[in-house]
């Protein structure tokens, strides 16, 4: 794998692990962050080998959003020509199942990036925010679409209107949350959470995946449509006859991935 230097990347069995490790800046995410990360996760995804990828931060910090000093100095021409910021829809093109490990701050990008992830665990210190007006912007990785969708217009308001934040309690009860853990255990539960996912078929992990997401892109009359096309395509793997074969047999299955 790359050497990068802003992320850390491990691989453990079927899993990856991505640490953002820009600690003095509290994981402020710049560009070379957003690079690095989105280049990593899109060749884990493309691995065979890995079938979920976990992202997580510091105690501190996950990510305290995008990296203010360096956004400082641009222009208008400049955000638009270069599309700042653009490169992050990549990570939300990842197929494979990924998990957000928060830990501390997720602000502003870093409650975005959260967000991008399909399970978002949080320990019990995390603080959530989307406090950009007070920096005189507005959220630019999705972060007023993906919020809104997740804890609606409401809660999605209050917190980008007056840029206040949310402790991982209330982010659980608004639903932006799937799980708290301790802090401590964060990294393992999400690293469990992983291994469990991986230990299912990848390909139909995706599909669930994939389903999931189809919910916010059209109607319940398409979605229901679209779950069904895959749940009748899951009939020509082979982790189909395997998974059911093994309940009937009383066994664990054993999962080829085809
Ligand atoms: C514009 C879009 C689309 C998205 C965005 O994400 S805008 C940014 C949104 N985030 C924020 O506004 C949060 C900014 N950070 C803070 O408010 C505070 O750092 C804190 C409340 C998260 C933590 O405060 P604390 O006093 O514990 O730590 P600091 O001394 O403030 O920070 C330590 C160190 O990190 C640098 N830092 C923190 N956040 C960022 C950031 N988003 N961009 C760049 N640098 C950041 C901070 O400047 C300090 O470094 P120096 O000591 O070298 O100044």
């Amino acid at each position: 794998m790359t050497e990068y230097e802003t992320i850390l990347v491990e691989r453990h069995d079927r899993t990856a692990l991505i640490t953002l490790n820009r600690p003095k800046a509290l994981n402020a995410l710049d560009l070379t962050v957003m690079a690095e990360v989105v280049d990593a996760a899109t060749t884990l995804d493309r691995d065979p080998d890995v079938g979920a990828l976990v992202i997580t931060g510091s105690a501190k910090a996950f990510a305290a959003g995008a990296d203010i000093k360096e956004m400082r100095p641009n222009g208008y021409m400049d955000v638009y020509l270069s599309d700042w910021f653009s490169a992050w829809d990549r990570l939300g093109d990842v197929r494979k199942p990924t998990i957000a490990a928060v830990s501390g701050y997720a602000l502003g990008g870093g409650c975005e990036l959260a967000m991008m992830c399909d399970i978002l665990l949080a320990a019990d210190t995390a603080v959530f925010g989307q406090p950009e007006i007070k920096l005189g912007v507005i959220p630019g990785i999705g972060g007023s679409q993906r919020l809104t969708r997740a804890i609606g217009k409401a809660k999605a308001m209050d917190l980008c209107l007056t840029g206040r934040t949310m402790d991982a309690d209330e982010a659980e009860r608004a639903g932006l949350v799937s799980r708290i853990v301790p802090a401590a255990d964060l990294l393992t539960e999400a690293l469990s959470t992983a291994a469990t996912i991986a230990g299912m078929s990848t390909p139909i992990a995706m599909m669930a995946k994939e389903s999931v997401n189809r919910a916010f892109e059209t109607t319940l009359a398409e979605g229901v449509r679209f779950e069904r096309r895959l749940f009748h395509a899951t009939f020509a793997t082979a982790d189909q006859k395997e998974g059911m074969a093994a309940f009937t047999e009383k066994r664990t299955p054993s999962f080829t991935h085809r």
